[in-house]
């Protein structure tokens, strides 16, 4: 049993629900160990039974990532903890390296956690961590006139962030310093290893870690308080906008957004602009929100009147009978082999039934579009079979793996629509306008994050 003050872990833990286990990521520096220690802790005190993973990434980037690796797993081995190693292999680009790693290291956390039945991952951001990054994307955004665009990014990482629309990805350390937890190691003669990365000042966290590193505790509690400000006024910004997608959105057809015009005038410009952004990726099946000023330009266009406009790969028409959003004809995918269990066009989940490997996934197309659209009420007709032109729609394959035959296969398949800009992740502070999103498509809910008494945020 460690020796520490009880008090800590129980700030750190007590308000997380880890009934369906933990997966813990520990690279082997100061902050994920000392997360794992305290956790562990944490649940021997409290729960003992609840199932606890530590999982170690080897990116296979630098000599010595598998030596890191096997010392986290020696130091689980004597505290009876349970260790993975994941291995990220394929592919590295040199470009974007940094981005892409994060995007292998969470893959393989949630491929661990769904591996041994775990709907939960903890990782050790530190207070540090946030204030670096809440200055980065100050000092990114400074030249920018639209506050919005900076204060959403200033709300820093989020303590709870939702992968894949499946696993909760917690940070319970991001109120706690670094050197707190450095000290707790050291009480508890526990080393850990110091990433060089982390102090090489071509990248441009280490350089805010540096610069930082020289000042009092002024700038980073600045920056802090900053974050929690900022926080605060995106959910509520995400709150009105969820508000106003309740009010006045609709779906006539699948893939069709209908806004009441009534939206423009509803005075609460900001939330609306929110709304509509959010709407956008999701017609378009885009991962990032529109740019904050094309947006606003594109809402002062939409107030003037009626217009036909593309942004964010989504056409919005606005005509009589309200304004419509559906994913433009361009760039939809090309023909090709079914494949179970993908996200098609950043829009749809695909399951299949078939297992034959003789079916082809392409565009339903606006020939085919014609013999299947059926007419609805108020909606024109002509706007919803562009938007059923865009659906994804299940061929037989024949000749060769190209060709397909003359009608599309009503069976073998079903597809789920998908929140785009937040599928792969929902931080908890744009939960209410997902929530709203996934009701209006037609999406699954997202599960509740894992806080016991009050939601995240
Ligand atoms: N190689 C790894 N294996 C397992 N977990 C890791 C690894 N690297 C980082 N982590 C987890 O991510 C946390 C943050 O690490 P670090 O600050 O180095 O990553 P980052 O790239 O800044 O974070 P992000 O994942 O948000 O981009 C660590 O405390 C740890 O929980």
């Amino acid at each position: 049993m460690l020796e520490t003050e009880p008090d800590l872990s129980t700030r750190l833990f007590s308000h997380i629900d880890f009934t369906h286990g933990a997966v813990v990521a520990v690279s082997g520096g100061s902050d994920s160990t000392a997360l794992l220690l305290l956790l562990k802790q944490h649940l021997d005190r409290t729960a003992p039974s609840v199932r606890l993973l530590a999982v170690t990434v080897d990116h296979g980037l630098r000599h010595g990532s598998a030596a890191e690796a096997q010392a986290v797993a020696k130091l689980c081995a004597e505290r009876g903890i349970a260790h993975h190693t994941m291995v990220w292999v394929g592919n590295k680009p040199s470009a974007g390296l940094p981005a892409a790693a994060r995007e292998a290291r969470y893959r393989l956390l949630a491929e661990a956690a769904r591996a041994h039945g775990i709907g939960l991952i903890v990782t050790g951001h530190t207070a540090d961590d946030q204030a670096e990054t809440v200055l980065m994307r100050q000092a990114r955004d400074e030249p920018r006139e639209f506050a919005e665009t900076a204060s959403r990014g200033l709300a820093g990482m989020a303590p709870a962030t939702l992968y894949d629309w499946r696993e909760w990805i917690i940070r319970p350390l991001l109120g706690t310093r670094r050197s707190a937890l450095r000290d707790f190691l050291r009480r508890e003669h526990v080393g850990w290893a110091e990433d060089p990365t982390n102090i090489d000042e071509a990248f441009e966290r280490p350089r805010m870690r540096a610069s930082l590193a020289g000042d009092s505790f002024r700038r980073m509690d600045d920056a802090l308080a900053l974050a929690n400000q900022a926080a605060v006024e995106r959910r509520r910004l995400g709150e009105s906008a969820a508000d106003l997608i309740r009010r006045f959105a609709g779906q006539p057809a699948i893939g069709l957004i209908r806004l009441d015009p009534r939206l423009l005038s509803a005075g609460v410009d900001r939330a609306a602009i929110y709304a509509l952004r959010i709407l956008l990726a999701t017609a378009g099946g885009v991962a990032f929100l529109p740019d904050q000023a094309r947006s606003e330009a594109l809402f002062g266009r939409l107030k003037a009147g009626f217009l036909c406009a593309t942004l964010s790969r989504t056409v919005v028409d606005f005509r009589r009978a309200g304004i419509f959003l559906r994913r433009e004809a361009r760039g939809l995918p090309p023909t090709a082999a079914a494949i179970d269990n993908t996200i098609w066009d950043g829009r749809r989940h695909i399951t299949l039934d078939d297992s034959s490997g003789a079916l082809l996934i392409a565009p339903l197309g606006s020939a085919a579009t014609r013999r299947l659209a059926a007419a609805r009420e108020e909606t024109p007709q002509s706007l919803m079979r562009a938007a059923s032109a865009t659906e994804p729609s299940l061929w037989q394959a024949v000749e060769n793996a190209r060709s397909r035959g003359d009608e599309p296969a009503r069976q073998g398949f079903a597809v789920r629509p998908v929140v785009a800009p937040f599928a792969r992740f929902l931080p908890s502070f744009d939960l209410a306008p997902a929530r709203a999103v996934a009701e209006l498509i037609g999406a699954p809910p997202p599960p509740a994050p894992p806080f016991s008494g009050h939601s995240a945020g």
